[in-house]
């Protein structure tokens, strides 16, 4: 992270050579002075009064004196070109040269050194490396193998690690030369240059002979040691409060690689200290409760640095805006009045054993690596001179001092000298965006947590975020939740994950092509390489029919995938029955969210009330995802609407969860009442700003770049927070798709789907009337007896209201025609009539 204290010296010089123009005119004037002052003392010295050798000899002296200035301007020219022309190159290009001098110096010293080769360079090569590290010698030519392969096989990684390594590499060097010298009696220069190539060389000398004269060789021994050790920290980057961990890591990294051809087949490319989840996972046993795989060697590090950063900082996205709201809203939740649990109410069947054995998720080597992330390229540096050059223009004390490259965007940061407007830097968006050759420019002011101006440019030169890096990432392991999904990376390049069961729903938005299909398919993937089908099930709406369908068949489904919108309409209806039967059982039982249900279930605390039929088993997650909100709203949108905001105000506590996905923001699909009741929205780029603040209530989705380039605006969050949506190929999809389909069968529920159907029948026909139907029928079947009058007198209506009752109930063949003055044929019998009556309620 850039702190402000380096850069000072950068911006005061170059604020100096800048706005500081008075600064640089004196020094101008005051070289100017000097040169006139020592004028007329040259020309008094070729004055008049002098002779015309001593003339000579002044003109010859200024001819030397001019040619050696071209001769030096020529040569510095020439220099200075070839270091332009280096500095241009591609840092990838720069990189691989250094690593092949470092190879070519590598097989040099082994030429000189091994196989003694002859010739005057590799002789004095073997006579400065054998005389300046004794015995090790024979070893040196290795040490340049890592350095060179380093630096060509991971392009883009920072010189500062270079810097890092040479330095414990030194460090070690020192170290283990000086014990060796010791370890050969501390011999000096005067006793031969032979004993001191078998000891350790010159170097070996330095850092060990004076020092056994002042302090004895065992406590040199000593500090060499520690020399060394702290060598070997540097070098792997270690800091000594994180031995154990690292040790620990080692540790079941080497048990991993043991264990089978899984293990270890992904680790993180950056290096980070994460290391891949469990590469699988059985079916717990029901009644068994769930382990935490935090401590999976899994570094939450990253995270934690994350949550430093400010409000949208990813950890503060992932974790802080609604640190534990799932069971903060449930205790707020209006719980209904208690009732007595249903008695023989179907409750959503998870019989999800796998087919055969145990289930076991898909292996994280599914999902492939993206490609390095790079922390600087020559475009970057081409946006910096751009971005320098605007402010230069403009007269604007300011300057850029820092840039974060993140995979899509690069935030540059820039620092206002004292009294400066941000608004002046603010103005000159169009500008930026002229200078960088981009329209997608948005500024940030300030960034969260630091006194400096962001500005996002696009990358010219994108990496791809994988949704394998960010499955494996230490944020996405340390949380064995199965609803955390992986979502991308944030600006600065860490990982964003987010837990699905704590948004509590989310809506995705974006123009068509911005990447909200790839955006679900990440989803459902992470969902599949988590969960079990009995922790998490889905029902997918694909009105489309081509987004979702290579997930048909997947045990996790409890209905094929639904691509009328009709019948997604009435799932919804489907959904909010559900949820009222997991509200009647948390209410029964004095839970208040499913979460504390299942345990109790699982722990065999939680038993049906006397007189039920019911066995309770624990209630897996319900994911609703609905690829397309607009299709629907298009087909019924009163009762979709109504539906949604049913779901969305009650069902946290249920554990059921949308997604509901449009590429048409506009306020008749997002409705005011839809808007209120979900609250996280993940914006792809948007074709317009009223679609931006549609799903944000804030401009900047119109600025994104697409291609999954997205603002997720997490509940309770103030500020979106910019992401690179993971990517995930088809080919990795059907792999786990096929994966998981081998692995257990799906179970569908064949009323998902149909209960509106009925509903609407009733309401249609029925009405305001059901409870009055309800009881004429009762009325009717237990007396067996047809009359009109009879309805009249006993439910005290009139005439008409009888009549049309019992109209009611000849379309519905529990009575027959109307004879005249007759009463009329019951045609259902006493024992149907709990049949009946249900049919009439819709259930
Ligand atoms: N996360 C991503 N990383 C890289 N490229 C992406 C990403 N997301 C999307 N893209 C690119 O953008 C293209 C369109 O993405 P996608 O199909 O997800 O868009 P969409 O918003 O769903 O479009 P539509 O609404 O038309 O289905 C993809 O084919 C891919 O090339």
């Amino acid at each position: 992270m850039a702190t402000r204290a380096p850069k000072s010296p950068r911006r005061s010089s170059s604020a100096a050579s800048r706005g500081g123009g008075s600064g640089k005119k004196t020094a101008t004037s005051t070289r100017r002075s000097g040169g006139a002052s020592r004028a007329p003392q040259k020309r008094g010295a070729a004055g008049p009064g002098e002779g015309p050798i001593a003339l000579l000899f002044i003109w010859i002296g200024r001819c030397l004196l001019l040619l050696w200035k071209l001769l030096v301007h020529t040569v510095g020219g020439i220099v200075r070109a070839v270091g332009r022309s280096a500095r241009d190159l591609d840092p990838d290009l720069r990189r691989d040269g250094l690593g092949l001098v470092l190879l070519a110096l590598g097989l040099l010293i082994a030429a000189a050194v091994w196989w003694e080769t002859e010739g005057p360079l590799p002789e004095v090569t073997r006579a400065v490396v054998m005389g300046g590290f004794g015995a090790f010698s024979p070893v040196f030519p290795l040490l340049f193998l890592p350095f060179a392969w380093r630096l060509m096989r991971t392009p883009g990684e920072g010189d500062l690690d270079i810097g890092r390594l040479l330095i414990g590499a030194a460090a070690l060097l020192v170290g283990l030369l000086g014990l060796i010298h010791i370890a050969h009696g501390v011999p000096w220069p005067a006793d031969g240059a032979t004993a001191m190539r078998r000891a350790g060389g010159l170097v070996g000398f330095v850092a060990s002979g004076p020092l056994t004269t002042l302090i004895t060789p065992w406590v040199t021994g000593v500090l060499l040691f520690m020399l060394m050790l702290f060598g070997l920290l540097v070098v792997t980057a270690t800091p000594i409060h994180r031995i154990p961990q690292r040790l620990r890591d080692l540790f079941s990294g080497l048990m991993e690689r043991d264990s089978g051809p899984d293990s270890g087949a992904d680790i993180l490319p950056s290096g980070g200290a994460a290391k891949e989840s469990k590469p699988k996972r059985s079916s717990r046993p029901k009644g068994a409760p769930k382990t935490a795989a935090a401590g999976e060697g899994a570094a939450a590090e990253p995270a934690a640095a994350k949550a430093e950063t400010g409000a949208a900082g990813v950890a503060g996205a992932n974790e802080r805006p609604y640190d534990d709201p799932v069971v903060d809203t449930a205790r707020s939740t209006a719980v209904p009045d208690p009732t007595p649990a249903p008695t023989s109410v179907e409750q959503l069947s998870i019989p999800t054993r796998a087919v055969e054995g145990d289930y076991e998720l898909p292996p994280p080597r599914l999902l492939k690596p993206g490609t390095p992330p790079q922390k600087r390229t020559r475009a970057n540096d081409l946006v910096v001179e751009a971005l320098s050059g605007v402010l230069e223009q403009f007269n604007i004390d300011a300057e850029v001092t820092d840039f974060v490259r993140g995979p899509t965007v690069t935030r540059y940061e820039i620092e206002l000298g004292p009294a400066v407007k941000v608004e002046k830097v603010t103005a000159l968006t169009k500008n930026i965006s002229l200078a960088v050759k981009s329209a997608d420019v948005r500024i940030l002011s300030p960034i969260p947590g630091k006194s400096a101006i962001g500005v996002e440019i696009p990358n010219s030169d994108k990496d791809i975020v994988s949704l394998g890096d960010v499955m494996r990432s230490a944020p996405a392991t340390a949380d064995d939740h199965p609803m955390l999904v992986g979502l991308g990376k944030d600006v600065e390049g860490a990982e964003v994950v987010a837990n699905l069961a704590k948004m509590p729903h989310v809506l995705v938005a974006g123009a068509t092509g911005a990447g909200k299909s790839t955006c679900i398919n990440g989803l459902i993937t992470s969902i599949m390489m988590r969960a079990l089908p009995d922790e998490v099930r889905l029902i997918l709406v694909d009105p489309k029919r081509v987004e979702l369908t290579m997930y048909e068949g997947i045990p996790h489904l409890i209905t094929p995938i639904i691509t009328s919108p009709k019948k997604a309409a009435e799932a919804l209806q489907w959904v909010v029955g559900e949820m009222d039967r997991r509200y009647d059982d948390l209410a029964a039982s004095g839970y208040r969210h499913i979460d504390d249900f299942n345990a109790a279930v699982r722990a065999g605390e939680l038993t049906a009330p006397p007189g039920s039929e019911r066995e309770y088993e624990p209630y897996p997650y319900l994911l609703v995802i609905v690829d397309e909100l607009a299709d629907l709203m298009m087909v019924a949108p009163r009762d979709v609407e109504d539906a949604i905001v049913r779901i969305t105000q009650l069902a946290r506590a249920a554990g059921i969860h949308l997604v509901l996905a449009t590429q048409r923001p506009s306020v008749d699909v997002v409705t005011g009442l839809i808007k209120a009741n979900v609250p996280s929205r993940l914006a792809f780029a948007t074709s317009s700003l009223s679609d931006s603040r549609v799903i944000l209530d804030q401009p900047g989705a119109e600025k994104l770049v697409g291609k999954g380039d997205a603002l997720f605006l997490p509940m309770g969050a103030g500020k979106p927070l910019r992401l690179q949506n993971a990517w995930v190929t088809e080919k990795e999809i059907r792999e786990i798709v096929e994966h998981c389909k081998k692995q257990a069968e799906p179970h569908y529920r064949d009323d998902v789907g149909t209960a509106e159907a009925k509903k609407k029948e009733i309401d249609e026909d029925i009405g305001e009337d059901l409870d009055l139907l309800l009881q004429a029928t009762e009325l009717i079947v237990t007396t067996q007896f047809g009359s009109t009058s009879m309805l009249q007198r006993k439910l005290r209506v009139g005439f008409a209201k009888a009549g049309r009752l019992m109209d009611l109930m000849e379309s519905r063949d529990i009575v027959g025609p109307s004879e005249g003055s007759k009463a009329r044929d019951v045609l259902v019998q006493p024992d149907e009539l709990p049949e009946v009556l249900n049919r009439l309620r819709g259930e």
